[in-house]
């Protein structure tokens, strides 16, 4: 194996810092305003280049077919896309909770995208893969363009943000949330006025917030338990349609500290909010 058959590379979490349901599309799927912030935590996934055209995926989840493997439809819609006939061998090492609203699966296909349009050389561009990204899920774009950003549509329309960058505890609550369940809810808020960018930064973190919880903290009340705790010590919020809570904390002293006072059944991480995802940091330094 020569260097530029091997890499390795991060695929970090996000975290919605505010979700805003606007509508809904002749499809169902909801629409959405929300800010995407990335975390310096998440999975990695290494890359061998292989002359066969297998995808052979090292790391099986249990919970998730291995066709059904975000990483493995990444490389093979990029296969398909190209016509190439390259392979590889890719091992994930997943630390993230998985439908925890922190975009794992979304993550991996991003970097997956990323790492085998380089490792095979195909000189695709970074729209490109977005393109690629958005048939396999709403949320791949913006891991594959890795810039904070505010997200319209059903957050596949990007627009570059700076958002603050506090310290976070990251709280799964050791409950597994549906999405579909989520927004299949009959009183879901789905009627926000929309605003625009500028409202949304101006306002700031203070008055952010997540028309997923109200629904959320019903049909699971380990989740609502999760965020009083954590609302009672720092402001706090859920990801996506969660299960994961998170607390905004002003340094990682603090953030520690919080963490070391969590109620020892819940799963808990301190992470910083990144305006420039670490994939991006590791494929253009
Ligand atoms: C809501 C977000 C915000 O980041 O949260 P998390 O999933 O990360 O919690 C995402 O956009 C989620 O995107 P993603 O996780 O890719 O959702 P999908 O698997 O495509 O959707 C699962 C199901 O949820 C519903 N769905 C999803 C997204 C959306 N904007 N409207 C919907 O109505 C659809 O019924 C869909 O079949
Ligand atoms: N590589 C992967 N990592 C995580 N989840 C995956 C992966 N491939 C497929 N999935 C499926 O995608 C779902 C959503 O995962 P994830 O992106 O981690 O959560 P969320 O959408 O809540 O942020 C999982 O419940 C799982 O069934």
């Amino acid at each position: 194996m020569t260097e530029t058959s091997r890499l390795t590379l991060p695929a970090p979490a996000k975290l919605n810092r505010m979700l805003h349901i606007i509508g809904r599309r002749d499809d169902g799927y909801h629409l959405l305003q929300t800010l995407f912030q990335f975390l310096d935590r998440g999975d990695t996934l290494d890359f061998a280049w292989r002359d066969d055209g297998q995808i052979v995926l090292d790391t099986e989840l249990p919970e998730v077919a291995s066709d059904d493997n975000l990483v493995r439809r990444a490389a093979r819609r990029l296969q398909q896309r190209t016509g190439t006939s390259c392979g590889a061998r890719i091992r994930l090492h997943k630390t993230l909770p998985m439908g925890g609203g922190l975009g794992g699966g979304s993550s991996d296909a991003a970097t997956t995208l990323h790492g085998l349009n380089r490792l095979w050389r195909l000189g695709l561009t970074t729209p490109e893969l977005a393109e690629i990204g958005l048939g396999l899920g709403a949320d791949v774009p913006v891991f594959v363009h890795g810039h904070a950003a505010w997200g319209e549509g059903i957050g596949e329309r990007l627009t570059h943000v700076k958002l603050d960058c506090p310290w976070f505890v990251v709280v799964h609550p050791g409950v597994g949330v549906s999405t579909p369940a989520v927004f299949k809810a009959p009183e879901l808020t789905r009627n926000t006025p929309p605003i625009t960018i500028t409202r949304a930064l101006q306002g700031g973190a203070a008055s952010w917030r997540n028309d997923c919880e109200a629904t959320v903290r019903r049909l699971y009340p380990d989740v609502a338990r999760a965020l009083d705790w954590l609302g009672s010590k720092a402001p706090s919020m859920l990801t996506g349609t969660g299960a994961c809570v998170f607390a905004r904390l002003d340094s990682r002293e603090a953030a520690e500290s919080l963490a070391g006072e969590l109620p020892a059944s819940w799963q808990a991480f301190v992470a910083r909010g990144l305006n420039r995802s670490p994939l991006q940091d590791a494929l253009d330094p």
